[in-house]
């Protein structure tokens, strides 16, 4: 084939165009990315007396333990306690254990911070209690300890602790236990909440992320950051909604929900965690406000939407308000930051093409952006339901797009957008990702051809995908690959961009199609000769103008080599560059078991204004060189 590039570009790329879009789903915010070790640390949304109400905990020599709803709670967002008491006659050291989220990593000469609030409902005896706070094997190695003196109050205390390993644990079977000394407190009860145990963070932020997960995620180079879901959003019912207020302030006074995704969600990692996230990564935010809709069906009517509008306009107020004039900031103001936070984008719900919600989303949508375009004019509101169906007023400025579907029609519809009107209308592809090789059922399980991880062909289906929104970017502003993360065995959906267990994060072939695309986005988008529409051969050409660097990406997604020549209208192209390429077996996947079986090669290659370039079997190249 050859591609014969033209000498002006036709459109600047958005900066916009690459990036992450989040929710805490198979435990990717709550024992994923939001550092806090501990499983069920607050018992919240459990119903004392239960199994589920023990989930990642248990006795320690012979204790008692039994969730309980505390008389005097240690506050009105937790009322659950967990009660331990030590038998009579124990001589050792009794007490309880949290087994993490799945397993907790413990490294040499790492300093893990706990804390946890305490009270003896019926205090008997006078002077404090001496407790022992450890990280130790599920058999009973200690790798690191430190102890605590615990007053016998009756009334709630709080104890803090560093707790520093002195060796790294081989595996992260492993536990941290909290624990006294059977005979000086035998006859006991004391009443634990709110614990914690956390490992060092992502640049240190106090109630802050997993390092590695954060620092693949920063690897990306992600442009935006859309949070906080997805189904997470939504709730199962009105009530069960993510709801912003909830999740910020002091730890003990958030809740936490009923998740979309099966499981408790603490909402440790919340708006303000967010926000400061998005900061850190220099990414621009795409926040997703409640728009009346619960996954379980239920839409709001019409005439009792007020109070949820409010809840969404305090939310924003919250991330950009005025503490002088509204509450959400001045709350803020006191949570430490007084200045806003930058917010262009708001997306109206999520899904809002599935079941009854289309039929609602008229009402919704008006009702909702009517009042929240006065009140902020700069905000891009984003539509939620497949692009004008139904109709709504007042006509959406941007849309979000999903899907997921095969490699192969990622391979065969790069095409998607070339034929969209350019009325000045902008898409968001949300959620894409290439998740089974059976178009009969998409969404099936493995047995029905469901990928588990990401292989190179769901890859370089995606890639070939990209090209088209790299085409398109004059109308596409930004897109995302979703599942970001996933937990590695403990999931609700796969394949995820970023697999992890508790020791390690997985990094996936389409994770490097992400990075190649991100990191290589380049400014100007330069035409080119057209790939065929249903092809195995796909390519772009931008300029990167501030290196004057001219930028190609070929995808072959044939199991055989694809030879390409280049023609350039450029004078004076480098006779040399570089190549980026991705490339190996079509059904490999990174695994646990192989996490490196596919990663990028860069080598250098001949340049010039004309060069070939033999694409390889099922690849990803990405072909940089000065072109000044
Ligand atoms: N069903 C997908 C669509 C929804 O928005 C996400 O929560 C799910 C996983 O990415």
């Amino acid at each position: 084939v050859t591609v014969t590039v033209s000498a002006t570009a036709s459109h600047a790329i958005p900066t916009t165009l690459w990036g992450q879009m989040y929710e805490d789903i198979s435990f990717s915010g709550d024992g994923g990315l939001y550092a806090e070790l501990l499983r069920n640390r607050a018992f919240q949304r459990v119903t004392p007396g239960t199994v589920a109400s023990l989930v990642g905990w248990q006795a320690v020599n012979g204790a008692s333990i039994a969730v309980v709803a505390e008389s005097e709670p240690v506050s009105n967002a937790l009322p659950n306690a967990l009660r331990l008491t030590v038998p009579a006659g124990s001589t050792a050291q009794v007490g309880v254990a949290n087994t993490g989220y799945f397993g907790i990593k413990v490294t040499a000469d790492t300093t893990y911070k706990a804390s946890f609030h305490y009270r003896f409902p019926s205090s008997t005896s006078s002077g404090s209690l001496s407790a022992t706070l450890s990280l130790q094997s599920t058999a009973g190695r200690v790798f690191g300890s430190t102890s605590v003196s615990l007053s016998r109050s009756t009334s709630w205390a709080r104890v803090a602790a560093d707790l520093t390993a002195t060796e790294s644990a081989g595996d992260t079977s492993n536990l941290f236990v909290i624990s006294v000394d059977g005979a000086e407190a035998a006859g006991e009860t004391v009443s634990l909440a709110m614990l914690s145990l956390f490992p060092p963070t992502f640049r240190g932020r106090e109630n802050g992320l997993r390092i590695d997960l954060a620092e693949a995620l920063e690897e990306m180079g992600p442009a935006f950051f859309r949070f906080p879901g997805g189904n997470n959003l939504e709730g199962q019912t009105v009530d069960r909604r993510w709801q912003w207020n909830a999740t910020v302030g002091p730890l003990v006074d958030r809740p936490g929900r009923q998740g979309d995704w099966s499981y408790i969600n603490t909402d440790g990692l919340g708006l303000l965690e967010y926000l400061e996230w998005c900061e850190d990564l220099n990414m621009i935010p795409i926040m997703g406000i409640w728009a009346g809709y619960a996954l379980g069906g239920t839409s709001v009517p019409q005439s009792q939407l007020g109070p949820y509008i409010q809840q969404a306009a305090d939310q924003i107020n919250f991330v950009i308000g005025d503490p002088a004039t509204s509450e959400a900031a001045a709350l803020r103001a006191r949570l430490g930051r007084p200045e806003p936070f930058a917010l262009e984008y708001v997306e109206v719900g999520n899904e809002d093409f599935i079941g009854s919600a289309p039929g609602t989303y008229t009402y919704r949508w008006r009702d909702i952006v009517t009042a929240l375009q006065a009140q902020f004019p700069d905000i891009h509101f984003i539509a939620s339901t497949i692009p004008w169906n139904p109709v709504l007023t007042p006509v959406p400025t941007h849309y979000d797009v999903h899907v997921y579907q095969t490699p192969t029609w990622f391979a065969q519809n790069s095409f998607f957008y070339d034929d969209f009107q350019r009325n000045g209308t902008l898409y968001f592809e949300g959620e894409y990702a290439a998740i089974s090789t059976n178009p009969n059922n998409i969404f099936g399980s493995p047995a029905q051809g469901r990928l588990v991880y990401p292989t190179m062909q769901s890859a370089a289906g995606e890639a070939a995908f990209m090209t088209g929104l790299e085409r398109n970017s004059d109308i596409v502003f930004a897109a995302a690959y979703a599942p970001l993360i996933g937990h590695a065995t403990n999931n609700q959906w796969t394949p995820n961009l970023l697999a992890f267990d508790a020791g390690q994060v997985y990094k996936s072939t389409s994770f490097y199609v992400q990075k190649f695309f991100s990191h290589n986005r380049g400014d100007e988008y330069i035409p080119s000769t057209l790939p065929a529409r249903t092809g195995t051969l796909y390519w772009s050409v931008v300029r990167k103008t501030s290196t004057s660097e001219i930028i190609i990406k070929v995808i072959n997604t044939a199991a055989t080599v694809a030879p390409v020549t280049f023609e350039l209208p450029f004078a004076n192209v480098a006779s040399t560059g570089t190549a980026e390429v991705l490339t190996g077996g079509g059904t490999t996947s990174n695994t646990p078991s192989s996490p490196n079986a596919i990663v990028p090669v860069t080598s250098t290659i001949a340049t010039g204004q004309t060069f070939d370039y033999n694409a390889p079997p099922v690849s990803v190249s990405v072909l940089t060189f000065v072109a000044p």
